[in-house]
């Protein structure tokens, strides 16, 4: 197509929203003219599902759940029983909280203001308070946040020991919806170890964003924690940032959190629109199944040209990914559904892989994140009447021209800047793309039964490991893991002894040695 054609495409297609900016540019995408004809009905479905999931019916059947993420920007959609009134409470409670934290109406047991927060949290209860943090964060916030995200240990003291004496006025906030996430768990106790070194009492700095009744409700209740905090089996891990899970830190940190709930609300607004090419929500949505088949034949790679928004593609990798990623339809039929997500931030990654997104397999899809405002106040010129951002857009600019001279698709977003209000708007649009595209290929975006698979085999390993070491204790004859498989009575299971008894010879915690063999596979494992 030349450049007037692609002109008049753009302009045919572009979305446009006065109000906040927001603009979609789906023109680089190379759908036919019939192509959103050809959708409406399906689309209109989709809408018609959406609305339903919003009056409160029961979305989420496999799991017995209403899916409520909208109700938190705006509390009088949700049915009655009083879930308006608990969204406004928590609300209120979360600013009360953040303000006497701020004030100094709460401090630190030895009376110095709280200065940091630890969250600990992963999944749904790390991503999207990670994305706030690093998107809308400054050096002049009241507290910095910090994140362990994982149980690996090197990671948590690394962490820890960056916060290092600090500890004293860091207030740790435990978030898990399920209250029983394994990481979680393991994560908040390394962090009580941490205090407790510092000769520092843990409940006095610690607070719960988790599930009434929940394994972490009740430690934090019979421990006497600081501060607990509701989360709602209607909200979803992926999509709980508007609740307290994202709320509770972001408005501790000193983040606009009426800002982001603002620009949320606004975008549910416009993505409620029943005219598919004045909903960007359901452009996305369409664009998704156009470059996919409907089918995740292609990757979406996310490109925020702003390092404000590093973060947005794993929030979306989450978001997408666990959402869309299912086997079955909601009819049963194998259908293994999906979508792959992956990015980082533009330019930068145009000196990473974006040559292979020029020139090598075209698998995939990029969505351009344009920001067009470049900081506050004046930029120098680093050219004769140059700047840096006019680098930047003028990158994103190429390359996307780049993409579309080699038939390689692109969908360009645009906002005005990075505040409180459009994170929320992004937020809040991709979730709904999210929901009418799952509509579009009919599977139920709210379950994630594939994750509990790698959770039971990880409990599994962990009980063998527990067999093992018990059997070593009891032998003083050096074995390999076939023998010990034999002996405890687990044949099938010698490469899993193996593979765990490197793993505790790598390490000093159950005083495992290893008799080193060729091949490896049959050395000899003794407690030492
Ligand atoms: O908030 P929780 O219950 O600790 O769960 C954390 C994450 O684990 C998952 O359940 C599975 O990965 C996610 O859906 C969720 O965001």
């Amino acid at each position: 197509m030349n450049s007037v054609s692609l002109w008049n495409r753009y302009k045919t297609h572009l979305f446009h929203d006065p109000e906040t900016g927001l603009m979609i540019d789906i023109s680089r995408m190379n759908f036919d003219d019939g192509f959103l004809a050809a959708m409406e009905p399906a689309m209109q479905k989709a809408f018609a599902e959406m609305a339903a999931l919003e009056s409160g019916v029961i979305a989420n059947p496999d799991e017995g759940r209403m899916v409520g993420h909208y109700w938190l920007r705006t509390p009088s959609l949700a049915p009655a029983g009083g879930i308006a009134s608990e969204i406004a409470d928590t609300m209120w409670k979360i600013k009360e909280f953040a303000s006497a934290v701020h004030s100094g109406k709460i401090t630190a047991p030895d009376g110095r203001p709280f200065r940091n927060i630890l969250i600990v949290g992963i999944g749904g209860s790390a991503l999207g308070p990670q994305f706030i943090a690093d998107a809308l964060g400054s050096a002049s916030d009241p507290i910095a946040p910090y994140f362990l995200d994982n149980t690996d240990p090197d990671g948590m003291d690394r962490v820890l020991s960056q916060i290092g004496p600090e500890l004293a006025t860091t207030m740790t906030v435990v978030i898990s919806k399920s209250g029983g996430t394994k990481e979680t768990r393991n994560g908040m106790i390394e962090a009580k170890a941490a205090y407790h070194r510092a000769g520092l009492y843990f409940p006095r700095f610690a607070v719960a964003v988790t599930g009434a009744g929940s394994e972490l409700d009740r430690t934090a209740t019979e421990s006497g924690w600081l501060a607990r905090f509701p989360m709602w089996d209607w909200v979803g891990g992926r999509t709980s940032v508007t609740s307290a899970v994202g709320l509770l830190p972001a408005a501790l940190q000193g983040i606009d959190i009426e800002g982001m709930m603002e620009g949320a609300r606004i975008c549910d607004a416009m993505t409620r629109h029943t005219v598919t090419t004045q909903n960007p929500a359901a452009l996305l949505a369409l664009m998704w199944h156009h470059a996919t088949g409907g089918r995740g034949s292609r990757d979406m790679v996310i490109l925020p040209y702003k390092d404000r928004l590093l973060l947005f593609s794993r929030y979306l990798q989450q978001l997408i990914m666990e959402s869309i990623g299912k086997e079955l339809d909601r009819d049963g039929n194998v259908v293994c559904q999906g979508i792959s997500v992956y990015g980082n931030k533009g330019s930068t990654d145009q000196h990473a892989y974006v040559q292979q997104l020029r020139e090598g397999v075209n698998n995939f899809f990029v969505t351009f994140v344009e920001v067009l405002l470049d900081r506050t106040g004046i930029s120098l010129p680093v050219e004769q009447g140059v700047t840096s951002g006019d680098y930047l857009a003028g990158f994103l600019q190429g390359t996307r021209t780049a993409l579309s001279d080699k038939g390689r698709e692109s969908i360009t977003i645009t906002i005005p800047e990075v505040s409180a209000r459009t994170v929320g708007m992004l937020i809040a649009l991709f979730e709904r793309a999210v929901g009418l595209y799952s509509s579009l290929i009919n599977i139920n975006a709210y379950h994630q039964p594939g994750v509990e698979a790698g959770k039971k085999a990880a409990g599994t390993v962990l009980a063998l490991q527990a067999e093992v070491i018990a059997h070593l204790s009891n032998t003083e004859t050096p074995q390999t893991a076939d023998e010990i498989a034999a002996a405890i009575g687990h044949p099938e299971a010698a490469e899993t002894i193996f593979r765990t008894l490197l793993h505790a010879v790598a390490n000093t915690d159950h005083g495992v040695g290893m008799e080193r063999a060729t091949p490896l596979t049959d050395s000899r494992f003794v407690i030492e």
